[in-house]
């Protein structure tokens, strides 16, 4: 049995336009992430990709870009399921730092193991800070991370992709998942089996559906797909040109 995943990132928000290191931080879409999302649905309905159940994350500029995508979608009624599992990546001390003045001050080489290598972790926020979540009620029950690289990602999220995610999957369900960046990234990298050196180069674009067939093995039976290639690859080297 063929299965279909489609993965979204999230449009953008307040602070990628102002260039912040967001991370857990719950960030609203700013009016160019709300156009993105509107974007994603009409790419989603065009092509008839059509979700029958959607899977978010509990931050609002995931949970936002999936309501306006899926109205656009006319799929505004189907099933919603969100987990923790699928947030960004905790970015430690640097939640809240500005992305060019962090690449001035560290130099760039410390500054991209921090934000694409596979096993470098920001330094640790600290509990009771600003930008810590640690009291933040959505998270009762967990350990709210101080700090994460990729690999502590994809250690929390892989859970939720064989469980809940596979679940619906082997159901013959549709399914959307509307996360970040970072959660993608490690989702891709074990889709595509990308190795710990090259997910370094892997920017995901916001606002642009990809979609995979997947096989019983839950793995791809070819390539994803972003249903518009030509604005995918213009959004991913924006990503990759944040701090410059
Ligand atoms: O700040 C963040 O949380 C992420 C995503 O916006 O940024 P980056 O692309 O630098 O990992």
């Amino acid at each position: 049995m063929a299965h279909t995943l489609i993965l979204l990132r999230h449009g953008h928000s307040d602070w990628n336009a102002k260039n912040l290191f967001t991370g857990w931080v719950d960030v609203d879409l700013n009016d160019q992430g709300r156009e993105e999302a509107l974007n994603g649905g009409k790419l989603l309905k065009d092509n008839g990709v059509l979700p029958t159940v959607v899977h978010t994350s509990v931050l609002r500029r995931a949970i936002t870009t999936a309501n306006m995508t899926l109205d656009v979608a006319d799929r505004h009624w189907i099933p919603v399921r969100r987990d923790w599992r699928l947030n960004e990546r905790h970015y430690g001390a640097l939640q809240g730092l500005d992305k060019a003045a962090t690449r001035e001050k560290y130099g760039d080489e410390q500054f991209m193991l921090w934000r694409r290598s596979f096993d470098t972790p920001p330094p640790e926020i600290e509990v009771g800070s600003e930008f810590d979540q640690s009291s933040d009620p959505r998270y009762a029950g967990i350990e709210v991370p101080r700090t994460e690289c990729l690999k502590d990602v994809i250690v929390r999220m892989m859970p939720y992709w064989e469980g809940a995610i596979q679940d619906d999957l082997r159901a013959g369900e549709t399914v959307l998942v509307v996360a970040h960046g970072n959660s993608l990234r490690g989702l891709v990298k074990h889709l595509d089996g990308i190795s710990d050196e090259a997910i370094a180069e892997l920017n995901i674009p916001t606002g642009q559906p990809l979609v995979y067939e997947l096989g019983d093995d839950f793995m791809p039976t070819k390539p994803g797909q972003y249903l518009d290639p030509e604005a995918a690859a213009a959004a991913a080297a924006a990503v990759a040109n944040q701090g410059r």
